[in-house]
This record gives C-alpha cells, sequence and structure tokens, in this order.
C-alpha cells in the first residue's frame, strides 16, 4: 500500500455546516487508518450540530461581541488598571485627532479654493494647516502611547484567562473528565487562552479604526447629509466577506484538531529520548517521518481549499465594494456639477472617502481574526463553564480528628463510556497502621479501587466511608474533599516524572507549601536515592530530564525510588501504592517493601497494589480481586488454605517460577519484616 494515497470518504458524511466544498479535503490517509484506526477529524456531529455552529450565526456574533470584549476588558481592569484607561485614552484621542485632521483639511481646502490671490490663500490657509501639524504630532504621541500601554496589558490579560482556565479544569472531577463530551469542551477551550490577548489588541485596533471612521461620519455628514449612506455602502460588502472568512477558518480549525494534535505528536515523537531505541532499531522513525509527510499534505490540501474559498470572498466583496466606491464618486460628482456641494467640500469629501476606505480594509482584516478570535475565546469561557459545573465541591463535612479507617461498602463504580461496571459491590477496610494488599489479575480493578480509595472517583453505588476513633463517619460524597486528599499520599503506577529538579520533584509532594529540604532529604534517604541525588553533580538541583544544562538521566528504578520519596515526603496518614516495586532491583525491592511494612508501624494505612505476592504474604489483610468484584479476602495464610483458591493459584504459579510451589512459607518475604506481627484486618 504506498503511503500517500487519500480515499474520499463516502459523499455527503462529511460536509461541514453545510458547506460541499468542504468535502474536498476530507479524505482519509492510510498512515490516518494505520495508525489512529480511521479518520481524525473533530466529532462531526459536535461541530455540525453542538456549540460552534449555533454561535456561528451572525446575529449571534454581533449579541456576543460585545460580552466577550466586555469581558476582555474587565479582565484589563483587574490586570492593570491604567495600563487599560491607557490605552483607552490613547485610542480615544486617535480617533478626535482624525475628526480634527479633515476639519482642518477641509479648512485648508476652503481656503484654497476661495477667490483672491494665491498668496493671501496659502496665508488664510496657515491656521488650519498648523492644527494638521499639531494633529499629526498629537496623533503620533498617542499611537505610541497605546502601543506602550497595550504590550504592558496583554501578558497580562493571556495570562488571567490562562491561570483563570486552568485553575478550572484542574478542579474538575476525574470521572467528569473521562466523559468524551466534557473532555472534548476541556480540550477546546485550550485553544482560546491566548484568544483574549489577541482580542484585546484587536479590540483596540478595531477601537481605534471605528472612532476614526466615527470621525470621519461625523465630518462627512456635516458637510453632506447623502456622503454617510455611501460610506456605509463601501464598507457592507466587506464585512460581510470578513465575517463569513472567519466562519470558514474557524469551522475548519474545530474539524481539524485530532488530526493537528496527531501530527504534533507524530513530530514530538522523534526527538524523545525514551523513543529513540525503537525509533531506530524497529525503524519506527521512518515510519512517522512518512506519516507525517503524508498526514501534512491532508492539512496542506485544506490550506488550499481554505485559501481558494477566501480568495473567491475577497473577490465577490471586492466587486461589490468597488461597484459601490464607483457609485459614490458618481453621486459625488452628480452633487458637485449640479451645485449641491462646494468644491472644497468635494475635496475633503475625497480625501475623507479614501482615509475611510483605506480604514475600512484595516477594519475588515481586524474584524475577520476578532471574530474567529471570538469564536475560540467563547470556547474558553465554555470550558470554564463546564469545569466550574463538574467542580469537585470545595466545602463539605469535615473528616472526623484522627481517622482510624476508610471503609468501602458495596461500591460499584462504570468509567464514562465503558461496557461494564469495573468494580462490581466491593466492600474493603483500610484501617490505620496496617498494610492491605490488593491483589487479582490484570484488569481485575485494583488501580480502580486505590482512586475510589483517594476520593478521585465517586462511586455510582455503595459508600466510601471515613471512619473517626470512635465510630463516627463521613460519607465521600458529603465529605470536604480538600480534607480527604490532604490525608492521602499516591504512588500511582504511572506517577509524574516532573521535568525539574531532584528537589522539586521531592518536594512537589506537598504542593506549594514551603520546602524543607531536610525533610526532602530523609525522605530521599528512606527511598534509597539520597546517595545518588547527592552524588550528582549539581546534586539536588539537578534537572532528572536530559537535555537542560543541569540534566541528568536517571534509571527506570531510580525514578521510582525518587518517586517513593515524594510520597515519603508528604508524610499522609493514608498510602496508596499501586506498583511501588516493578522497576526495582531485588534488594532495593526488598528493602521497599520493608519501608512500607515499616509506615505502618509507625501507624500509617499502606494500601498495596502489587502483583509480587512474596510481598503481600506479610499484608495484614489481603483482597483479591476478580473482574471488578473481591472474591476472596484475609491473611496470606487464610487465603493459601483455600484449595483451589484464586490466590492460592496465583501464589503457587509464582513461586513455581523460583521452585518453592511446594512450600509457600519458604519465599523469602521482606528482610526484617514480621510476617505475623500485625492483627488481621477482617
Ligand atoms: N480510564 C478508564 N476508562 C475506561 N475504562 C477503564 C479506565 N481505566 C481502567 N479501565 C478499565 O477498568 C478495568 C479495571 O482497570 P484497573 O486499571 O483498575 O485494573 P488493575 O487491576 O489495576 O489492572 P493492572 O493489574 O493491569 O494494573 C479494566 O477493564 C480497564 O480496562
Amino acid at each position: 500500500m504506498r503511503g500517500n494515497t487519500l480515499t474520499p470518504v463516502e459523499p455527503g458524511s462529511d460536509e461541514i455546516a453545510g458547506d460541499p466544498k468542504a468535502a474536498a479535503s476530507d479524505s482519509i490517509s492510510d498512515a490516518e487508518r494505520e495508525l489512529y484506526g480511521g479518520r481524525l477529524r473533530y466529532d462531526q456531529s459536535y461541530v455540525r450540530h453542538e456549540g460552534p455552529l449555533t454561535r456561528l450565526t451572525f446575529g449571534h456574533m454581533a449579541a456576543a461581541l460585545p460580552h466577550m470584549v466586555g469581558m476582555v476588558l474587565r479582565t484589563g481592569w483587574k490586570a492593570d488598571r491604567r495600563a487599560l484607561m491607557g490605552v483607552v485614552a490613547a485610542e480615544l484621542g486617535q480617533g478626535v485627532t482624525a475628526g480634527w485632521g479633515l476639519v482642518a483639511v477641509n479648512g485648508v481646502l476652503a481656503q484654497l479654493f476661495a477667490d483672491g490671490p494665491t498668496v493671501d490663500k496659502l496665508r488664510d490657509a496657515l491656521p488650519s494647516l498648523i492644527v494638521l501639524a499639531v494633529v499629526a504630532v498629537a496623533g503620533a504621541v498617542l499611537s505610541a502611547w497605546s502601543t506602550a500601554m497595550s504590550g504592558r496589558l496583554e501578558p497580562q490579560v493571556e495570562r488571567a484567562v490562562s491561570a483563570r482556565y486552568y485553575r478550572a479544569v484542574t478542579g474538575v472531577e476525574v470521572e467528569a473528565t473521562e466523559r468524551p463530551e466534557v473532555q472534548r469542551i476541556l480540550e477546546a477551550g485550550r485553544f482560546g487562552t491566548d484568544s483574549a490577548r489577541s482580542m484585546l489588541r484587536l479590540s483596540v485596533g478595531v477601537g481605534n479604526v471605528v472612532i476614526g471612521m466615527a470621525a470621519a461620519a461625523v465630518v462627512l455628514a456635516t458637510l453632506h447629509w447623502a456622503l454617510l449612506p455611501m460610506l456605509l455602502a463601501i464598507a457592507l460588502p466587506k464585512g460581510w466577506g470578513a465575517v463569513r472568512s472567519a466562519r470558514r477558518e474557524y469551522l475548519s480549525r474545530m474539524n481539524w484538531v485530532d488530526h493537528r494534535r496527531a501530527i504534533a505528536s507524530l513530530l514530538a515523537y522523534l526527538t524523545r529520548p525514551h523513543a529513540a531505541g525503537e525509533l531506530r532499531v524497529h525503524a519506527a522513525g521512518a515510519k512517522l517521518l512518512s506519516s507525517y509527510e503524508e498526514m501534512s499534505r491532508q492539512t496542506e490540501a485544506e490550506q488550499r481549499r481554505l485559501a481558494r474559498a477566501q480568495a473567491l470572498t475577497d473577490l465577490v466583496a471586492g466587486a461589490f465594494a468597488g461597484v459601490a466606491s464607483l457609485a459614490c464618486y458618481g453621486v459625488l460628482w452628480w452633487l458637485l456639477a449640479t451645485g449641491g456641494l462646494p468644491l472644497a467640500v468635494g475635496g475633503t469629501a475625497v480625501i475623507a472617502i479614501r482615509t475611510s476606505t483605506a480604514r475600512l480594509t484595516l477594519l475588515v482584516q481586524q474584524v475577520n481574526r476578532l471574530y474567529e478570535e471570538l469564536l475560540f475565546l467563547t470556547d474558553t469561557e465554555d470550558a470554564i463553564k463546564v469545569a466550574d459545573e463538574n467542580a469537585i465541591p470545595l466545602a463539605g463535612r469535615p473528616l472526623p480528628v484522627p481517622v482510624r479507617e476508610v471503609r468501602t461498602e458495596a461500591v460499584s463504580f462504570s468509567y464514562p463510556g465503558a461496557d461494564g461496571p469495573s468494580l462490581k459491590g466491593v466492600s474493603v477496610r483500610v484501617p490505620r497502621g496496617k498494610v492491605t494488599a490488593l491483589v487479582g489479575a490484570n484488569g481485575s480493578g485494583k488501580t480502580t479501587l486505590t482512586k475510589v480509595l483517594a476520593g478521585l472517583l465517586l462511586p455510582d453505588d455503595g459508600a466510601v466511608r471515613w471512619v473517626g476513633e470512635s465510630g463516627e463517619r463521613v460519607e465521600l460524597r458529603e465529605a470536604d474533599r480538600a480534607q480527604v486528599f490532604a490525608e492521602v499520599g499516591l504512588l500511582a503506577q504511572d506517577f509524574p516524572r516532573w521535568e525539574m529538579t531532584a528537589a522539586a520533584n521531592v518536594a512537589i509532594g506537598i504542593g506549594d507549601r514551603p520546602r524543607d529540604m531536610d525533610r526532602v532529604r530523609k525522605a530521599a534517604g528512606e527511598a534509597g536515592v539520597l546517595e545518588l541525588i547527592e552524588g550528582l553533580p549539581h546534586g539536588w538541583d539537578s534537572i532528572v530530564f536530559k537535555g537542560y544544562e543541569r540534566g541528568v538521566q536517571l534509571s527506570g528504578g531510580e525514578w521510582q525510588k525518587l518517586g517513593s520519596a515524594r510520597t515519603r515526603y508528604r508524610q499522609a496518614p493514608f498510602l496508596l501504592v499501586d506498583e511501588p516495586t516493578s522497576a526495582l532491583d531485588p534488594h532495593a525491592e526488598i528493602a521497599a517493601f520493608e519501608g512500607l511494612w515499616s509506615l505502618a508501624e509507625e501507624g500509617h494505612a499502606v494500601v498495596l497494589v502489587t502483583h509480587r505476592l512474596a510481598a503481600t504474604m506479610h499484608a495484614d489483610h489481603i483482597y483479591v480481586l476478580d473482574q471488578g468484584c473481591v472474591v476472596e479476602d484475609g491473611t496470606h495464610e487464610d487465603l493459601m488454605s483455600r484449595d483451589g483458591g484464586l490466590y492460592q493459584g496465583m501464589f503457587t504459579a509464582q513461586a513455581a517460577q523460583y521452585g518453592l510451589a511446594s512450600a509457600p512459607g519458604g519465599v523469602p518475604g521482606p528482610r526484617g519484616a514480621q510476617p505475623s506481627g500485625h492483627e488481621t484486618a477482617s
């Protein structure tokens, strides 16, 4: 199969917003099919029926524009009101100077067309000429002031909108982020965060031109009423063209979002260190590059389509504006010929119409961009709204102090869009001072259960109770979630590897609270990574990603130790660790398990998810999950005594790899661990 063939999809299946030409570039490439299993376009029904289209009508836009400009101005007001007032004053001033300029031009022309000797006419025109010079200087000063103030204001507005968006998005319930319709809206909002900045610049530009044109319109209207409709007749076709082009551009961008993201990710893989081996040895690099070229050709076809359509729209708008200009000059001719307009006023009108037409072209370009940015900013506003609707509640019932244990009672949970539940009627107890192990086959629901215990996922059915010393309890749904999170330390299977210093990678375990380097070192020591970090040329200031000036590369196991140090540094009472030793060497693994047991002895609750059953032998209580259900639970001894039990089968199979199948007790446990030193938590 050749790499660059494009197959058209079924006719009519993908026309965008009733634009049949959109179908021309909507084809599927072999690369899309091979790497992504089908056509990569933003969800068609969304583009066609939901949010974007409903707001693409001219009326909706006209109504939304003042609202959005108002929002941007309010953001600017909050960020830096002096700069905003400076910009507005400078723009208003420029409009006024433009109006004065025209009045002065009219004065000069009136003097020049008057009767009398030229020297006298020039002398009489001098005051108007001086006004013209002052107006020009004032215009230049005001323009420079506006540039300086906008430069100060724009980044602040962008920061404010971005921070608002990302704050809202990071506060959304994890379950909601799994819902495709929410995910889509949140993702679309990302593209509008810098639109606020552009909108401010464009609003200022549009404001400037509009004020200039309004001044010209006032001057023209006072010269002769008929001149004003002429100006409007030239403006209308260009305005129509601008809105049409912006709509087309926006729809195209929305429709190609997934495609563009996929291309960006293909290129990102080519330079990622962790992919370097396969890129070369498996020749994956060649495949990615050819796919990139093939998919880029598709976007180029789309760009060509847009450029052709834009050219056609410009042509039509230009033709209508040209006809309007001709008519305009015809009326002017007629007025001058019939004596309805003095010659000097005719001259001023010609200058006003010419400068207004030039401004109009600028206005059209700016409104075009403003309209497009407005659509993206509306997406961001929608995303913030949806994020707020699905936000983790900020308040709730306080947890008991201290919490003695967390319980799930007949908890069921299905991921949005999944075929079936990942947890079915699961009841477990996680007491402080004990190690509770979750075991089971891949996909049996262990990680999902830890997310429920952490308060990240709210169950569909059943209850999660946080229980205090004297039995008082708070259910997760009504609990103050910030307090729940404060109780929990996570070491997830795919824990984040922050592209920052080693110190930051540990200290981020307590969020934005002040860093305590003594405790960072202590946590690193307990996780077995202190010597390594302190032996690096830049020690704790080493950036644990190669490519930076102080960058270093850590091995998988070293990263796991750093992740473990982060969780320890957090010092949360409930520790949820998911496969914490998968990359560790045998000695490090034993040390890591020992560490977990000593944490339990200090009073922490440890939830251990692992496939290493030699470690679970010494857990206080073991829950065995199978297809989302707890099918067995008890101590290792209890579970091993169940002939034909799932745990017994798994343990025996693993032990057999070491030739120890017949002697379960003979599998080496963590050094120094107390096999039966913990009470059973059932
Ligand atoms: N984000 C998700 N969206 C939809 N389904 C999911 C999601 N995460 C997990 N699942 C499904 O839920 C089930 C349980 O997954 P979970 O990750 O809890 O299993 P696990 O026991 O931790 O597996 P493993 O041992 O492989 O880590 C699986 O069938 C999985 O496909």
